[in-house]
């Protein structure tokens, strides 16, 4: 059986941005050597309906802006909605890559500019379509006193698997794309392939995109 999660909040530090400011806390934890993080703004201790993103670290989407994803655009959509209610966690997931890392994210893009999509890419590679699980997530939500959540996302496992690690999840709030000829494929495999919950006008727009630029997603 595997080991209880051990969980230890490391430091929290004051992270002004943009959108205003932040606390940012680093935890460790016994299940993987990873620094995986919370950002928080307000007072969140023992609230309900906490507005939160449950983000999974892509390097290429977060810092580099890439247009393969939509990923860099989800964190500050969610970084600017947290501002706006003035209260909300951004938990960002040192899961690279759906968890494969990096290393293996870069190789499954090359497959893809060969004509794969994401899923297959992945299986192309020997991993599963998608490698994470939320127990760590779940643990800082806890640890950080939230009783219950409005997810920022459009994944449905998500909202499974954080439900049923005793995460009450009240609403989702989607996020919605921006389609670029660059990510339009990738976004229908996400609709059809991973069950994401994307809006019938963006099934079209993506549809109309893919078939303006001759994808075939
Ligand atoms: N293996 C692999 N990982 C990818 C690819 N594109 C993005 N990622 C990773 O996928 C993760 C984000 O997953 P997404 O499928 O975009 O979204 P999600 O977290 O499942 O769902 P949302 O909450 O709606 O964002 C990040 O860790 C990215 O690095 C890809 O083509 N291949
Ligand atoms: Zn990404």
């Amino acid at each position: 059986m595997e080991e209880p999660l051990i969980l230890n909040q490391i430091v929290c530090a004051r992270v002004p941005t943009a959108v205003g400011e932040f606390q940012l806390c680093l935890y460790t934890n016994n299940r993987d050597d990873k620094e995986h993080l919370a950002l928080i703004r307000g007072d969140v201790f023992g609230k309900e309906n906490v507005p939160v993103r449950i983000h999974s670290e892509c390097f290429t989407g977060d810092v580099l802006g890439s247009r393969r994803c939509d990923c860099g655009e989800q964190l500050h959509h969610a970084m600017e909605y947290i501002a706006l209610e003035d209260c909300g966690v951004i938990v960002y997931l040192r899961q690279e890559g759906r968890g494969i890392g990096l290393m293996e994210k870069l190789r499954a893009y090359n497959l893809q500019d060969q004509g794969m999509d994401t899923v297959d890419a992945n299986l192309a590679l020997g991993h599963p379509e998608d490698q994470r699980e939320y127990s760590v997530a779940a643990a800082i939500l806890k640890d950080l006193g939230v009783r219950s959540v409005r997810l920022l996302t459009n994944n449905p496992d998500k909202i499974a698997d954080l439900e049923s690690r005793g995460i009450r999840v009240v609403e989702r709030i989607p996020l919605i794309p921006t389609i670029y000829p660059d990510n339009a494929a990738y976004l229908m495999t996400k609709i059809k392939r991973m069950n994401h919950l994307l809006d019938a006008e963006v099934l079209q727009f993506v549809h109309s995109e893919s078939n303006r630029n001759g994808n075939h997603p």
